[in-house]
């Protein structure tokens, strides 16, 4: 009776130690299962298409924002850009002949001499600013500002100078995702988008910078190309003799037909949709694109530019999901996001073999 009792025991004991091995395999298989649910994601396109912006919306969705060490800098940042913006804006007056107010062109040279002699955002500076820009003038500069080299976004931070000279100025999130910094070098961040974690690789996007691209090709499982709509009256920055929409269309062609991304998921976030809403209204499209003949209609300028890019890409990229974007936005970004991580990424993983 005790021996059969002990060999029932030792019975039960080994089923309880199966089940528990059982059980952390299990956990071993959904453990290796959710680590192979990762995506490296490219995002690709010409600068000042909105790329860093992305970057900044997964901060701000993914991670509750910016460390401290990055609001300090964004705040130098926002007061360089208030005195480099002016200068800009006020030199464009000057160079275009456009009649700005004698008063405002004393306060101009006074600002000018001020700023060669001292660098720093100073009351007496931001004093000087606010005059400058109060001038009409100026506004209308900024208006015509495809003429020349200015972020869209000048004047937000212009109309905000006196928040930014306060004593405990913070950027705001707005602030943050508005502020200029051209990228050089490469950033990435990871977080988890559903049960599949995302690294996005950020780039440089201006000439000098795309040589470094090739670098991060490897192992990408899906590039995202951003456009920005609005640019088709703009020139590029490193080049003012070159359409930036254009700039931006012959790149996408080169790289569908580049070997490596010829196997590669895509998808084209047509940017800056807000920018070109407004614009379309004034500006014909033709002057990008000789062949389009929608008029000032904003569906048809984005359907226009879709197939276009599109068009180009056709026997190339193996899938292309478009979204029209606006960077700036925190609310269209997550919708947008939440799109591709339904589609696309189910898509990306299957084909991994990963779902
Ligand atoms: N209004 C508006 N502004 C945008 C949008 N997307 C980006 N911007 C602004 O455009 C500017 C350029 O954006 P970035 O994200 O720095 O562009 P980038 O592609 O990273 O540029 P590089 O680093 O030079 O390659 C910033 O001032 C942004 O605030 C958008 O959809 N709408
Ligand atoms: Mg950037």
């Amino acid at each position: 009776m005790g021996f059969g009792n002990s060999k029932k025991k030792k019975k039960q004991s080994l089923q309880k130690e199966q089940k528990k091995n059982k059980k952390i395999q299990n956990q071993i298989e959904i453990e290796t299962k959710e680590q192979e649910k990762e995506l490296k994601i490219l995002l690709l396109g010409t600068g000042e298409s909105g790329k860093s912006t992305f970057i900044k919306q997964m901060m701000i969705i993914h991670k509750g924002g910016f460390p401290n060490s990055d609001l300090v800098e964004y705040k130098k940042t926002i007061k360089t850009n208030l005195i480099l913006h002016t200068k800009i804006l006020f030199e464009a007056c000057i160079n275009f002949n456009w009649e700005i107010k004698s008063q405002t062109k004393e306060l101009g040279k006074e600002f000018l001499s001020l700023v060669e002699q001292s660098p720093e955002l100073t009351k007496k500076t931001a004093n000087l600013i606010k005059d400058i820009w109060e001038d009409p003038i100026l506004k209308k500069a900024y208006e015509k500002r495809n003429k020349f080299q200015l972020p869209d976004t000048a004047n937000y931070f212009l109309d905000k100078i006196d928040t930014i000279m306060e004593n405990d100025y913070q950027p705001n999130d707005t602030d943050i995702l508005f502020c200029r910094i051209p990228t050089t070098g490469v950033s990435q961040v990871t977080f988890d988008q559903g049960d599949t974690s995302w690294t996005v690789i950020d780039v440089g996007g201006q000439r000098s910078e795309r040589r470094k691209w090739i670098h991060q090709f490897e192992d990408v499982q899906l590039l995202i190309y951003i456009v920005a709509l609005s640019e088709y009256n703009q020139k590029l920055f490193e080049d003012l003799d070159v359409n930036r929409l254009r700039e931006s269309f012959g790149l996408f062609s080169k790289i569908s037909n580049n070997d490596f991304f010829e196997h590669k998921n895509c998808v084209v976030f047509f940017n800056k949709v807000d920018l070109f809403e407004e614009k379309i209204k004034k500006e014909d499209l033709k002057q990008c694109f000789p062949d389009y003949k929608g008029g000032f209609d904003f569906e048809a300028g984005k359907k226009f530019i879709k197939r276009k890019f599109l068009d180009e890409a056709e026997n190339s990229t193996r899938n292309i999901f478009c979204h029209f974007t606006c960077a700036t936005d925190t609310k269209n970004v997550e919708r947008v996001i939440d799109a591709v991580n339904i589609t696309v990424i189910e898509h990306v993983l299957k084909e991994d073999g990963l779902l």
